[in-house]
C-alpha cells in the first residue's frame, strides 16, 4: 500500500484510471493501478525505467487492451470518440520528416477537422508560445532533436484538446527547453484541462508536477499531492558554509546528522521536529556562516524511501 498525499482520490470530475492490470506473457507490466487525474492540476506519472509507464498510457489512449480494469473521463467510460478529442504527444515521433514545421501543425489539425485558416492561426501561435516561430518554413528533419519535441507537441495541442497526454515530453530537453514546455503545460492546466505526462526525471519535474501518481514495477508506491508529500515526513536538509574547521559544534546539537562534508559546506539531515534555526545558531557561534538554505526531500528521496530501494 502506498502512502497518499492529501487531494482526494476517486474525485468524479477528470481522468480516472481504476485498477488498471495488464501482462505481456509471464511478464506482469501493471499490477492493478488506480489513480485520478484532476482538472487543473499537473499530474506526472513517475517512476524508473521499466516501471509501466508507458503501458499505462497506451491504455489510457486504447492503443493497449488491459487484461483488467477501466478508464474513466468525468465519472463516464472513455470511448474511442473522447479519445480522438484529447491531445496524445507519444514516446516515439510521429513527425513527417521532409514536411515543414508550420504546416506539419497545420495538418494535424486539419485532421483534427479544423479549417485551414484557423489551423494556420492556432499552429502559428502555438509555433510562437513553443519558441519555433523561426522555423515555420524549415522542414522538420532540419531542426534539433529538442525542437522536433517541441514541434511534436505543437501537433497535440492544435486542435485546444481539454485532455492532454504526453510521455516522456521532457526526455532530452536543455533547460530553456524544459522551462518553455513546462510554461505551455501550466497555462493550459490554468484554462482547466486535464494535464498528465509521464517522467522518469523525477527532480527534473518536481517543481512543475503538483499531483504525482509513483509506479514502481506496475504498482502504485506513492501518490498525492506534493506538496503535502514532500512537507509530510517532517524531514529537511540544512545546507551550511560555515568558515571553520572545528566540526565540534555538531556534537552540541541533537537531531542533525552528516550527510555530507565537501567545499559546498555542510549538508546536514535533519529529523522531524528539528529546530533549524537552533542548529543555524550553533553554526554560527562556531564560524562565519556565508550560506545556508533549507530543502525538502527530493522527489527521488521520497520515491526510493517509498520503494524500499534506499539501501541501493
Ligand atoms: N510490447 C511489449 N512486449 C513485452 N513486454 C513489454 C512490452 N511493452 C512493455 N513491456 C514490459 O512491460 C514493463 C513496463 O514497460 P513500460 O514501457 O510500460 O515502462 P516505462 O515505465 O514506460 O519505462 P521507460 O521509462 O523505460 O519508458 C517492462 O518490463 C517492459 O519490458
Amino acid at each position: 500500500m502506498g502512502i497518499m498525499g492529501s487531494r482526494p482520490t476517486g474525485s468524479a470530475t477528470g481522468l480516472g484510471v481504476h485498477d488498471v492490470a495488464h501482462a505481456f506473457g509471464a511478464r506482469t507490466a501493471l499490477a492493478g493501478v488506480s489513480f485520478s487525474v484532476v482538472p487543473g492540476v499537473i499530474t506526472g506519472l513517475l517512476g524508473p525505467n521499466g516501471a509501466g509507464k508507458t503501458t499505462l498510457l497506451r491504455v489510457l489512449l486504447g492503443v493497449l487492451t488491459p487484461d483488467r480494469g477501466t478508464v474513466t473521463h468525468d465519472g463516464r467510460a472513455v470511448d474511442t470518440e473522447d479519445r480522438r478529442s484529447w491531445g496524445y504527444m507519444p514516446q516515439e515521433r510521429g513527425l513527417y520528416p521532409a514536411m515543414p514545421a508550420g504546416e506539419q501543425v497545420v495538418h494535424f489539425g486539419r485532421l483534427h477537422g479544423l479549417g485551414r485558416r484557423d489551423a494556420v492561426d492556432r499552429a502559428r501561435t502555438l509555433l510562437d508560445e513553443l519558441g519555433l516561430g523561426e522555423r515555420w518554413s524549415d522542414r522538420t528533419d532540419k531542426l534539433s532533436g529538442g525542437m522536433q519535441q517541441r514541434l511534436q507537441l505543437a501537433t497535440a495541442l492544435v486542435h485546444g484538446p481539454d485532455v492532454i497526454v504526453l510521455d516522456e515530453p521532457f526526455a532530452g530537453l536543455d533547460p530553456v527547453a524544459v522551462e518553455n514546455l513546462s510554461h505551455t503545460l501550466r497555462r493550459r492546466a490554468a484554462q482547466g484541462c486535464v494535464v498528465l505526462f509521464s517522467s522518469h526525471q523525477l527532480d527534473l519535474v518536481q517543481d512543475l508536477c503538483e499531483d504525482i501518481v509513483m509506479v514502481d514495477h506496475g504498482r502504485t508506491v506513492l501518490e498525492g499531492d506534493v506538496a503535502t508529500l514532500r512537507t509530510a515526513t517532517g524531514e529537511r536538509q540544512l545546507r551550511v558554509l560555515v568558515r571553520t574547521e572545528d566540526r565540534s559544534w555538531l556534537g552540541r546539537v541533537p537531531g542533525a546528522v552528516v550527510v555530507s562534508d565537501d567545499a559546498d559546506g555542510l549538508r546536514l539531515a535533519l529529523s522531524p521536529g528539528t529546530d533549524a534555526l537552533a542548529v543555524l545558531d550553533a553554526a554560527r557561534a562556531a564560524g562565519r556562516v556565508e550560506d545556508f538554505g533549507l530543502d525538502l526531500p527530493t522527489l527521488s528521496h521520497l520515491f526510493l524511501r517509498a520503494a524500499g530501494r534506499e539501501a541501493s
